[in-house]
């Protein structure tokens, strides 16, 4: 594809993305990892943690996720934020009634407040039932931590810590079991700042470490209330780098993420 194209730029707790507009699927049609990285490019291009492409596909909004380095993932809890903000913002959807929009993990049920001027009000995403898969090990260099496997539709690897520097400055992937995350996998490292309540860093699988991470956040809550042997419907707040998540786990065990979402820019592009 060649020529200038609509984009649009967002964040949910400074996870940032580039938004493409492509409703019928004719802009960008399958879009290349190459193109994906150099819109995420932060000094050749836009510069973003992952692209999040706005397909129209069986009468449903579809959030194609790519990360940063082109790969594709299930799911993006920070990205269906913004995504559903778009969709309020340029009037393709309202506040006032859940919105259903289909992820590679299936269609997720997302509240919008209207917020005081219509655009800055939080937004709340059901991300279905995580699940919880045993212990595993992290490793960065000579460190090791014990973990825990959480699938939150994507894959995660959760590892309290006694200190979030403990992990240094995580420009490579930590190391991790293989066979159990044949995929990759993102790696929370998580910290308790008191009663539900933890903070974490993340290295991102495809984008590198993070301001935040959604499914990361909800990956950290199921397994620090899963030690705390919390009962449902108990609000954990977690802390990252880029701001709170709200996160609740329900009777049946479906997880509740509550955050802002924010587009701050909107152009074209010839990438
Ligand atoms: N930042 C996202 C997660 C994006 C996908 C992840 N890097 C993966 O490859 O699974 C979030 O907010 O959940």
């Amino acid at each position: 594809m060649t020529g200038s194209y609509p984009f649009l730029k967002g964040h949910g707790t400074r996870n940032d993305f580039v938004l493409l507009p492509d409703h019928d699927g004719s802009v960008h049609g399958d879009l290349a990892a190459e193109r994906v990285r150099a819109l995420c490019d932060r000094r050749g291009g836009i510069g973003a943690d992952g692209v999040l492409r706005v397909v129209r596909r069986d009468d449903r909004w579809f959030m194609d996720y790519r990360n940063a380095d082109g790969s594709v993932a299930e799911m993006c809890g920070n990205g269906i934020r913004v995504f559903a903000r778009h969709l309020v913002d340029e009037g393709l959807e309202q506040t006032g009634h859940p919105l259903l929009i289909d992820t590679r993990d299936g269609v997720k049920n997302v509240t919008v407040d209207a917020g005081a001027d219509g655009r800055d009000g939080r937004v709340t995403v059901d991300m279905g039932v995580p699940r919880l898969l045993g212990a595993t090990r992290v490793a960065v260099g000579e460190r090791r931590w014990d973990a825990v496997h959480v699938d939150v539709g994507n894959p995660h690897a959760v590892a309290f810590v006694d200190d979030l520097a403990d992990a240094g400055p995580l420009r490579e992937a930590p190391d991790h079991d293989p066979e159990r995350y044949p995929d990759g996998v993102n790696v929370e490292f998580v910290v308790r700042r008191g009663e539900h309540h933890v903070a974490m860093r993340v290295h991102e699988r495809g984008s590198g470490e993070t301001q935040a991470c959604g499914t990361g956040a909800c990956a950290v809550m199921v397994a620090a209330a899963e030690a705390d042997g919390a009962g449902p419907d108990v609000d954990y707040r977690v802390d990252q780098p880029g701001g709170p998540l709200t996160i609740r786990r329900t009777e049946g065990g479906r997880v509740l993420m509550t955050g802002p979402a924010v587009i701050v820019a909107r152009g074209t592009t010839d990438l």
